[in-house]
């Protein structure tokens, strides 16, 4: 039976209970002398080795100590407003960064002091992850504690559900495949492989990651991202009529050698594909959100260096970035869980396998080495 509720008039636009949305990101280093603090910032506590740090350093100032990250999440917060001004959806966007200024705390501050009372929060991860999804939910309790030290009342926190198989984020990497294709050499094109690639994590961490029913090798992290690489991969085999072998590979390993991370690293997965006779290889990065430092350096200057040493004609496929498709899709989450909220039943759209992530994270979901509050879950310890 319809609920009549789904069609009442004016309901497309509406978020309430929602007054705000936050877009909730990494941050980066905006100059040199940012680098070092900021690295600072991402590790602490975290047990990486200092040569690794040293190393990452290198690759920020390779790029004048300039993170892309910052200027993605100001281009990704411009397509949101436009988005959400042109279908009549009146909700402020916010952003504040887990490493880097604008920091969570002092935007979720100003949100609260501004007279925001229920906040929905958009992160720059798509997959469940400790990193990517309860990191996240930690640094809105430690923000939420902040406030409430300050003696201002916390505004009450949601997280969107994850989104990597929402086709507003799927269908652009398709497009993004096909005109990397596009540009390969003729001759190689109907041979090339597709990589897709997403950040290593500790195999424990992926182990562990999503719903605790659901862990098992690999967990969540690696089954979301396999049903991404399998749905891309099919679209392209149908617009293109040209069946090509994929596999999903990791980069951007840190942490110490010994502890076991996700593999095969992507530059060895080039050498494993060179030896083996393959013509050529599109890298789709499905495992990030934009143009991260770990595209722009461990894919675009790294892997393709060691494409170009082998002889291995390589082409690495545009992240979602901005792309307005992305923005609508957000849109939609946020139409979508205003309403579940208001009692509503509402379409949850999703492609693949695996259907539509939970809204709320719940207990046990993605743990962390050592427990610390995380808001927005099921053991959350706000409201
Ligand atoms: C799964 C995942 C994502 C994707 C989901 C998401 O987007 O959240 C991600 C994103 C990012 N990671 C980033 C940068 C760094 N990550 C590091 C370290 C680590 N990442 C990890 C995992 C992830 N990281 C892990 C398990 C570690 C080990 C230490 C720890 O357990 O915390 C380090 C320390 C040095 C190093 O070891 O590499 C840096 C500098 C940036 C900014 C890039 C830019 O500036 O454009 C972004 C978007
Ligand atoms: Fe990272």
């Amino acid at each position: 039976m319809s609920d009549l509720r789904d069609q009442a008039p004016g309901a497309a636009g509406d978020a309430a209970p929602y007054d705000a949305l936050l877009l909730l990101s990494f941050g980066g280093p905006e100059g040199p002398d940012d680098v070092v603090p900021f690295l600072e910032n991402v590790t602490r506590g975290r047990g990486i080795p200092k040569e690794r740090l040293k190393e990452v350093g290198q690759h920020y100032f390779l790029f004048g100590g300039v993170s892309p990250i910052n200027d993605q999440n100001r281009a990704l917060l411009d397509a949101l407003r436009e988005d959400f001004a042109q279908n009549s959806l009146d909700l402020p966007v916010h952003w504040g960064n887990r490493n880097w200024a604008p920091y969570l705390t002092d935007t979720l501050r100003e949100m609260a002091l501004a007279g925001h009372r229920r906040i929905l929060v958009l992160t720059t991860s798509a997959y469940a992850s400790y990193s990517g999804c309860r990191q996240y939910r930690e640094n809105l309790a430690d923000a939420l504690a902040a406030l409430e030290a300050e003696g201002i009342e916390p505004p009450r926190v949601d997280k969107l559900r994850h989104y990597f198989n929402h086709p507003g984020f799927v269908r652009p990497m398709i497009d993004g495949v096909l005109a990397s294709l596009d540009g390969l050499p003729e001759e190689v094109r109907a041979g090339a492989h597709l990589a897709f690639t997403t950040h290593s994590i500790p195999d424990a961490s992926a182990d562990t990651s999503g719903p605790a029913e659901e862990h098992g090798r690999g967990g969540a992290y690696v089954r979301e991202h396999l049903d991404v690489a399998r749905l891309i991969a099919d679209a392209v085999r149908e617009e293109t009529g040209v069946e090509r072998p994929w596999e999903l590979v990791y980069q951007s390993r840190s942490g110490a050698p010994h502890i076991p991370w996700l593999e095969p690293d992507i530059c060895d997965h080039l050498e494993t594909l060179h030896g083996k006779g393959v013509p050529a290889v599109v890298m789709v990065p499905i495992g990030f959100v934009s143009d991260h430092m770990e595209v722009l350096y461990d894919l675009d200057t790294e892997a393709t260096a060691k494409a170009a040493e082998l002889g291995l004609p390589v082409a690495r496929s545009a992240t979602v970035g901005a792309d307005p498709r992305f923005a609508a899709a957000v849109r939609e989450l946020v139409l979508e869980r205003a309403a579940t909220e208001r009692g509503q039943r509402v379409e949850r759209c999703a492609l693949g396998a695996l259907g539509p992530s939970h809204d709320l994270c719940p207990v046990g979901c993605c743990p962390a080495r050592a427990p610390r509050p995380a808001a927005a879950g099921a053991d959350s310890p706000y409201a």
